[in-house]
């Protein structure tokens, strides 16, 4: 295979096509919109999924399966949550030769499809607090520029939808599952996050209130919601009736949340991490975590040689590392570092004749192309700091990378000059919808989209008294950080 032609600070979105294509992520499909998950990236999501699921299951959270079509009767039941999503419903019209009596929307979430059944479970309140998740796909027939993973018309996520008796309990659960995000991708995929909470505009319209975790892509200098976990408060069980009796006899509405979590995660990984020479992945998330390549030379039986490394591939599994070892003979040593490194394996050991005869072998980093020696003896846990190092410095980088890229301004023109320069904007803002529609009309050129507020960060910086709007010039309420965004 030929290396990577386009470079990430040149032509970002052919270095990226080309990067999740020759990375063996992604292979393209001739419905518009729609990819194929190649196993190396499916495997990516196995490992996101493993994460999650776990993790939902210790918040009393149960998987079930709901169904993919949803009549149309259900579907504009919360119409004005779905009316501005209209353009992207999917319908099923015909079957065969013949077209159907009612037209079946293809699910683009599944409130719909979920909440007329919790009308009919849930009676009395020792039927709360129900909470469930399906792990599926959904359609959304969007128009904007599709790109793999970060925007297709078909996609993976999971879907949470909960219900309780109380808003305290629901509150307390948004920020838990909002935190199991930032886990994901700081922990996992070692991409910085920023938690907040949307604006008016921004939030669900369905719901009371929209947390979310924001990533940024620092070579397009646009932002991009990375999860979201709304608190729905009752607006759902009102129009779907889902009442309980409290134990005072009392008919109650519940209070519900809905959370969801998407095959997007892989395409920021891949957009913030990514280099010219391919993948970077952060070991936590890399399907392989090292790879062992030997080096044949005429110093040495190659039998001996593959020998050595099958026992140090041993000791690394046994270590409880994904390992893969490459002793393919029609291929030559720096073919297969550069194949490795296409694909993004945090971790190399060559094993030559002298590294068998020292016992050592040689490793090298991916991230940041470190060489090292290291003993085969007690080698399980020297590789496995090596990558708890890698996976911290990756973050770490990460971090930086998208703090410098934070400008904080207090007047319209500061913003105009920091959003100009590919950043995002933390500016001080009176919350008011009409404004953040203006500043959206203002900022809107034909080269870019408009700037919107990404979220309100929980972790405010001081607001001075007398604080004033950066747009509006009206008392601020709080900072907001704007950009643009995917
Ligand atoms: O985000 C989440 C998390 C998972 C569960 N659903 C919520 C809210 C989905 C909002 N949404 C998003 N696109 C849509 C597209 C068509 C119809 C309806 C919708 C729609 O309701």
């Amino acid at each position: 295979q030929l290396g990577i032609s386009a470079k990430k600070d040149e032509n970002f979105s052919s270095w990226y096509s080309q990067v999740v294509t020759h990375g063996e992520m992604i292979e393209y499909y001739d419905v518009s919109g729609c990819y194929i998950l190649r196993p190396w990236s499916y495997a990516m999501w196995e490992i996101i999924k493993d994460f999650f699921d776990t993790e939902i299951k210790k918040l009393g959270v149960k998987n079930a399966y709901f169904p993919l079509f949803v009549s149309e009767k259900a579907l504009i039941k919360e119409k004005d949550h779905v009316e501005g999503f209209a353009p992207e419903v999917a319908w099923v019209t015909r079957s065969g030769n013949s077209d159907l009596e009612e037209p079946i929307a293809v699910r683009p979430t599944s409130e719909t499809v979920m909440y007329p059944i919790y009308s009919k479970w849930i009676r009395s309140h020792r039927d709360l607090p129900l909470k469930l998740n399906q792990w599926c796909n959904v359609v959304r027939w969007e128009f904007k520029d599709p790109t793999p993973f970060i925007r297709s018309r078909e996609f993976l996520w999971q879907e949470g939808h909960t219900a309780f008796a109380t808003k305290e309990e629901a509150d307390e659960e948004v920020l838990a599952i909002l935190d199991l995000y930032r886990r994901v991708y700081e922990d996992i995929l070692a991409v910085p996050v920023i938690k907040g909470i949307k604006s008016e505009v921004e939030k669900f319209a369905g719901g009371l209130y929209t947390t979310t975790v924001e990533a940024y892509i620092p070579n397009t200098g646009r932002g991009i919601q990375g999860a979201t976990s709304h608190c729905l408060g009752q607006n759902f069980a009102k129009m779907f009736e889902i009442y309980f009796e409290n134990d005072n006899r009392e008919r109650k509405m519940v209070w519900q949340n809905s959370w969801g979590l998407t095959t997007r995660t892989i395409g920021v990984m891949v957009m913030v991490h990514g280099d010219d020479k391919g993948l970077v992945l952060p070991p936590r998330v890399a399907p392989v975590q090292v790879v062992i390549i030997h080096i044949p030379s005429k110093d040495i039986d190659t039998k001996v040689l593959i020998e050595a490394c099958k026992e140090t591939a041993k000791q690394l599994r046994d270590a409880g590392l994904r390992i893969e070892e490459d002793y393919r003979d029609n291929y030559s040593p720096g073919w297969k570092f550069s194949d490795w490194e296409m694909k993004g394996v945090p971790l190399r050991v060559e094993v030559g004749p002298k590294d068998i005869a020292s016992k050592q072998v040689k490793v090298v980093r991916r991230d940041n192309g470190g060489k090292d020696f290291i003993a085969t003896d007690n080698i399980g846990a020297s590789v496995a700091n090596i990558l708890e190092d890698i996976q911290k410095s990756m973050l770490e980088k990460a971090r930086e990378a998208r703090d410098a890229c934070i400008v904080k301004v207090t007047s319209w023109d500061e913003f105009i000059a920091a959003l100009n320069n590919k950043k995002m904007v933390l500016a001080p803002w009176c919350d008011e919808k009409e404004v953040e529609e203006s500043v959206k009309e203002r900022t809107k050129t034909d080269q870019h989209g408009a700037a919107k507020t990404l979220c309100m960060p929980f972790d405010q910086p001081e607001l001075p008294q007398g604080s004033v709007c950066f747009s509006s010039g009206k008392p601020a309420k709080k900072w907001a950080l704007w950009g643009r965004s995917y």
